[in-house]
Order: C-alpha cells, then structure tokens, then sequence
C-alpha cells in the first residue's frame, strides 16, 4: 500500500456526502489524477460510501477509503486510510474509535491494505478541527514536533497536514517536510487553482484537492496539469 501511495503526487477527494453527477464524475476520473480517496467528516454513511465506491470502480485508478466513521467501513476499496488526529487531546480520535472498530471487525480486517496517516489539523474553522478539538494554532515548530512524534515515536508511514477548506501556510508545510526522514507527506485544503496546487506540491509529497470539485470543476481539473505537467518537466 504505502509502495503504491508514494508514487501519487496529486489525488482528488470525493465526499459521499455531496452530489456528483455522472458527466462530472467522469471528468474527475479521466482528468490523470493518481487516485481517488473517498472521505470526508460528516454525512458519511455505509450507503452513500457504496455508492460512490462502486460509481469510481467503473475506472480504472485507485480508489481507497479514508475511514471516519465506524458505521461506513465498505469492503471492496484498493485500500484504507486510518487518521489519527495527532494534534487532539481527545483520545477517542487518537486511538478510541480505532479500537472500538477493531474490536467489532475483528479477523475480517484486511490487516495489509490499512495504512495509518498521523492528521495534523490546521484550520480552526473546518468541520474536522470542530469534530477532533484539534489545537489548531500552531507555530511551526509545534507542527514540526507533531510530524516528528508522528514519524519517529509511532512509525507512522504518512504525516497528513490538513488545512480544509483554506490554502495553508506553505513555509509551515515545507518546513515540516524537510524535518521528515521517512514518513510521505501528504498536504489538503484550499487548492482552488493550477498556480496552488504547484506552490503546494512543491513543499509536499502528494496534494490532495477536494471542495472545488463540486464548486468550480474546471479548475480542479486544472490542478491536474498543474502537478503532472511539472513532474514530466522534471
Ligand atoms: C469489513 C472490512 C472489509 C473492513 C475493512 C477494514 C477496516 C478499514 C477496518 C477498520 C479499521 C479501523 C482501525 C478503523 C478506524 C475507525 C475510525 C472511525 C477512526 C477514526 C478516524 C478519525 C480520526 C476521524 C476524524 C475525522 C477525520 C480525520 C476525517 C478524515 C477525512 C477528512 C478530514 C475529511 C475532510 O472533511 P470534509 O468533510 O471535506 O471537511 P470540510 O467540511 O472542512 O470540507
Ligand atoms: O476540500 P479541500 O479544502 O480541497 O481539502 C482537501 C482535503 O484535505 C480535505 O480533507
Ligand atoms: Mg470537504
């Protein structure tokens, strides 16, 4: 799994919880991004995650699932991503719900296609910074030191800086990504446009684009370019 998302530099993420038609759908899939995750932090149901899931499965890139919710785990994604929200005093989003699910789910957990993303939460005014109680004001320097307990203490193979719904700080992020050794850094939030997403890839390893798809989908599809275009550059 981690062999697979090393190679992505820039996935879309889709919502079970927002429409997207067919036509749109397809240009997402067919736009040359590496991969699909499907997530998001509300709304999620074991219904509309099968829906969509099986809407993406009619292509042929990754589609993976990132968990937030127990009641929506669906079998039949490429792979699994488990957040840990690392800047939380709230346990349950630590470790708490990870255990309830293991202990409902047992041996039919597919242990080698779960990977595990240590969630840096950076907007104060994003459903999941509201969900989590994640610290969200950080310096630099605290957010360096939750990637490198991330890395270094729990092994984590993905430090995951997420800025929903705004553009982050692009020196915090690459900073932390210089003090990285081995865990993928995977950047989200507020890339709405190609010049964005190229600042954003610059400084992480894989970006990842979400809201704008259901908000201006011309210009997500420009994101594509944008970090593809580069990497053929190079
Ligand atoms: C039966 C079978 C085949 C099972 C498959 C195996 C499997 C996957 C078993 C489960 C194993 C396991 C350990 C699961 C973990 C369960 C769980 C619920 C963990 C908690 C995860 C967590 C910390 C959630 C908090 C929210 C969060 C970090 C969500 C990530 C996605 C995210 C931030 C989306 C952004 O949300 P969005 O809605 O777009 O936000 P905006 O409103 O701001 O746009
Ligand atoms: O929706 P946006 O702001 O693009 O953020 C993408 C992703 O990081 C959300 O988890
Ligand atoms: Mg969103």
């Amino acid at each position: 799994m981690i062999d697979m998302i090393r190679q992505w530099r820039h996935v879309f993420k889709l919502d079970p919880d927002r429409e997207i038609t067919d036509e749109a759908l397809d240009q997402v899939c067919m736009s040359g991004t590496d991969a699909i995750i499907v997530g998001g932090s509300s709304g999620i149901t074991y219904d509309n995650t099968v829906d969509l899931m099986s809407r993406v499965r009619r292509y042929e890139l990754p589609c993976v699932l990132e968990v937030s919710d127990l009641e929506a785990v669906v079998p039949g994604f490429d792979g699994y991503l488990i957040p840990m929200v690392l800047n939380t005093t709230d346990s349950r989003w630590i470790i708490g719900q990870h255990q309830q699910a293991i202990e409902r789910y047992g041996y039919l957990i597919p242990w080698d296609l779960l990977i595990t993303e240590g969630y840096i939460v950076l907007h104060a005014d994003s459903t999941v910074a509201r969900l989590t109680g994640a610290d969200t004001e950080l310096t630099t320097e605290a957010a360096v030191a939750y990637a490198q307990a991330g890395e270094r203490l729990l092994n984590l193979p993905i430090i995951y800086m997420e800025y929903s719904g705004t553009f982050g700080d692009m020196e915090l992020v690459g900073e932390t990504h210089r003090q990285l050794e081995r865990s993928h850094l995977i950047y989200g939030g507020g890339i709405d446009t190609a010049e964005k997403a190229g600042q954003a890839a610059q400084v992480a390893d894989t970006i990842v684009v979400g809201n704008i798809v259901y908000s201006h989908l011309n210009q997500a599809l420009e994101t594509v370019q944008a970090v593809k275009g580069e990497q053929s550059n190079t």
